[in-house]
C-alpha cells in the first residue's frame, strides 16, 4: 500500500503555520525564557538515558501545536505503520523499507512477501557471530596459519560510512584488531593502506550491496592481485568474505560461500550498517558490542513507533528542522557532536539525510514548490568553535545546531570532560542569548576603553544572538547509546520525508554521473573522444594530451 500523497503547503494547517511565523518573528528566546520559568521543562525529553532540550529554539506552544497538527494532517501515524509493517513504500523501486527489522526482537514477526523476515536476520546474525568469533579469538587464521591482526573493509557510501563510523564511535571498546577502510576510487587510498598490511594476516570485507559499484569492484580486483603476488586463488577463501544482495557475482569474484553474507533490497544502502554491512563493526568490537548497538536501536524504534508525538524525540527534531527549512528559509543544520569518538558522525548522517531528502519530486511525480531536504554539516566540538562558528554566531545566515554530548566520559579524566562540557553549554547559551550593544560597553568601560574607541569597537563586538539549538545529552557512549542515536536520526529523516511527500528510500539522483563516468572512462582509455560540450570535450583532451 502506498502512503499518502499530500504535499503539505496543501494542508489546512500551513497557511496558520505561515500566519504564525510572521507572528513570532518579534520574539526573542531568551525574553521567552524570562517570561516563563518552566520553559525548559516544558520543551524538554527525557528517555532512557537521554535528555533532548529543545527549548533554546525559536518556538512557543503555540508553534509546537500547530506542528504537532502538521504531523497529524500528512498522517505521520500511517506513514510510519507501514513503514515498520514492511509496506512497499519505496515506491520508486516497488520495495519495503525495513531496516528495523534489522534490529526486531527474535519474537517478532514482520513479513515481507508472507515470509518472516525476522528469521532470516536472526540466521544472518549467527553466522556475523561464529565468523566473527572465530576471527578475534585466532580460531580462523591465513593462509599461513597465522591469526588474523587486520580487516579491511572495502565498500563505499553506505557500505562504508556506517561501519567506519561506528568502528571509529565505539573505539573505546575496541579489541586487538586493526581496521582500516578503502572506498575512494583513487589509487592513494587503497595504495596507502596496502603499505601498511600483511597479507599472511589480513582479512578483506568486501561489502556492496548491488556488488556492481565501480569504486569497490575496482579496490577489491586491486587488493586481490596484491594478495595473489603473495598467497594462492585457493587462499582466497581464507581471506576475503563478502557482503551482497548479488550473490552470483560474489562466487564470480571467488569468494568462498561460506563467507558470504546476504543483504535484503529492502535495506537501504544508508541504513544497512545494522545487517552483515556491519561485520567490520563486529570484528572491531565483537559480536555482543554489535548486538548492544542494534538493541540500542530497536528501542529507539519502539519510542518512535508508540510515543505520542509530542514526547517524540525523532518527530519533535523533525518538525522543529520543518519549522526552519520552510518558514526561516534555513538552508543547512550543523551537527556538532562533543565527542572526539563522534568524528565520523557528521559525515555519515549527511548520506543519510542529503541522499534520501535531497530530492525535488513529490510523491505524486510533480515538482514541489517548497524546501526539502536540509544540507547538513559538522565535525566535533571543541574544534569546531575554532573553525567556523564564527559564521555561526555572527555570520547573516540562521543555521539550526544539535550539540550532542555525554553526562560521563570515557576516558575517566574529569578535567578533560568538564572543560568539554563547559564549552558544550557555553556554546548554547551564547548562541541564544548573544550580546547586547550596552553588555559590550559595559565589558569596554570595565577594560577603561575610551568613549571614542568604544563607538568604533561595539558594532563588531555585539551578538545578535536567539541562534537555535538543540541538546541532546546522553549518558554515556556505549555500543548502546550510539544505536539509539543512530535511530534516532533515521527515524527524523522518515518523518521530515513524510511532511515534504518525497521518496527518502531512493537515490536516483546519483546515477547520471555514474552512467557519464562510464562513457568517460570509454573516452579516456580510448582513441576517439566521443561529443560533448565544449568544456568537457576541452578538459578531456587536455587530460588526454
Ligand atoms: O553498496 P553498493 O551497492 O556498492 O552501493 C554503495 C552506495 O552507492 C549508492 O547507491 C549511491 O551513491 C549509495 O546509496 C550506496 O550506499
Amino acid at each position: 500500500m502506498s502512503l499518502q500523497s499530500t504535499n503539505p503547503t496543501e494542508t489546512p494547517i500551513w497557511e496558520k503555520l505561515t500566519q504564525h511565523y510572521t507572528n513570532s518573528q518579534a520574539k526573542k528566546v531568551k525574553d521567552l525564557f524570562a517570561s516563563d520559568p518552566s520553559r525548559a521543562e516544558k520543551f524538554t525529553l527525557k528517555w532512557n538515558d537521554f535528555l533532548v532540550d529543545f527549548s533554546k529554539n525559536r518556538i512557543t506552544e503555540e508553534t509546537m501545536q500547530l506542528l504537532l497538527q502538521l504531523a497529524e494532517e500528512v498522517n505521520l501515524a500511517d506513514a510510519i505503520k507501514k513503514q515498520f509493517d514492511g509496506d512497499l513504500i519505496n515506491q520508486t523501486e516497488g520495495r519495503a523499507v525495513l531496516h528495523t527489522a534489522l534490529r526486531a526482537k527474535k519474537s517478532d514477526t514482520i513479513l515481507v512477501d508472507g515470509k518472516n523476515v525476522v528469521e532470516e536476520v536472526y540466521q544472518v546474525k549467527e553466522h556475523i557471530k561464529a565468523f566473527t568469533d572465530n576471527v578475534i579469538s585466532g580460531k580462523a587464521t591465513g593462509y599461513t596459519g597465522k591469526a588474523f591482526t587486520d580487516v579491511v573493509n572495502i565498500g563505499i557510501g553506505g557500505s562504508d560510512l556506517g561501519p567506519a563510523m561506528v568502528v571509529e564511535a565505539l573505539k573505546f571498546y575496541k579489541n586487538h584488531l586493526k581496521l582500516h577502510f578503502v572506498s575512494n576510487v583513487d589509487g592513494d587510498h587503497v595504495n596507502e593502506v596496502l603499505k601498511e598490511l600483511d597479507p599472511e594476516t589480513t582479512l578483506f570485507v568486501v561489502v556492496s550491496k548491488t556488488f556492481t559499484t565501480q569504486e569497490t569492484l575496482g579496490n577489491a580486483t586491486t587488493i586481490k592481485k596484491w594478495f595473489l603476488k603473495h598467497g594462492t586463488q585457493e587462499d582466497i577463501a581464507k581471506h576475503f568474505a563478502a557482503v551482497s544482495t548479488n550473490t552470483e557475482a560474489i562466487a564470480e569474484f571467488g569468494i568462498a560461500a561460506d563467507n558470504v553474507f546476504p543483504m535484503w533490497d529492502w535495506v537501504g544502502g544508508r541504513f544497512s550498517l545494522w545487517s552483515a554491512v556491519g561485520l567490520s563493526i563486529a570484528l572491531a568490537v565483537g559480536f555482543d558490542h554489535f548486538d548492544e548497538l542494534l538493541s540500542g536501536a530497536n528501542e529507539m524504534d519502539e519510542h518512535f513507533k508508540n510515543t505520542d508525538f509530542k514526547d517524540n524525540i525523532p518527530v519533535v527534531l523533525a518538525l522543529l528542522s520543518v519549522w526552519y527549512n520552510n518558514f526561516y528559509g534555513a538552508e543547512t543544520e550543523a551537527i556538532i557532536p562533543y565527542a572526539q569518538y563522534l568524528s565520523r558522525f557528521s559525515a555519515y548522517l549527511q548520506q543519510g539525510i542529503m541522499e534520501s531528502n535531497g530530492k525535488s519530486v513529490d510523491r505524486n511525480g510533480k515538482r514541489v514548490g517548497y524546501e526539502t531536504g536540509t544540507i547538513i554539516w559538522g565535525e566535533p566540538g571543541t574544534n569546531s568553535q575554532h573553525a567556523f562558528f564564527q559564521l555561526i554566531h555572527q555570520g547573516t545566515k540562521i543555521i539550526p545546531v544539535d550539540f550532542i554530548g555525554y553526562k560521563k566520559s570515557l576516558h575517566g579524566d574529569t578535567d578533560h570532560h568538564n572543560k568539554l562540557m563547559a564549552n558544550f553549554f557555553a556554546q548554547t547559551e551564547a548562541l541564544m542569548n548573544g550580546k547586547t550593544e550596552e553588555q559590550v560597553r559595559e565589558e569596554l568601560q570595565s577594560k577603561g576603553v575610551s568613549e571614542n574607541e568604544m563607538e568604533k569597537l561595539s558594532p563588531f563586538k555585539v551578538f545578535e544572538g536567539n541562534k537555535p539549538t538543540n541538546t541532546i545529552l546522553i549518558d554515556q557512549l556505549t555500543p548502546k547509546s550510539l544505536g539509539s542515536l543512530i535511530a534516532l536520526y533515521e527515524h527524523k529523516i522518515f518523518v521530515q520525508g513524510v511532511i515534504w511527500n518525497i521518496f527518502s528510500y531512493d537515490q536516483w539522483g546519483v546515477e547520471l554521473g555514474k552512467q557519464l563516468a562510464g562513457t568517460i572512462l570509454k573516452d579516456i582509455q580510448g582513441s576517439e573522444i566521443a561529443d560533448h560540450d565544449g568544456s568537457t570535450l576541452q578538459l578531456l583532451r587536455y587530460f588526454k594530451s
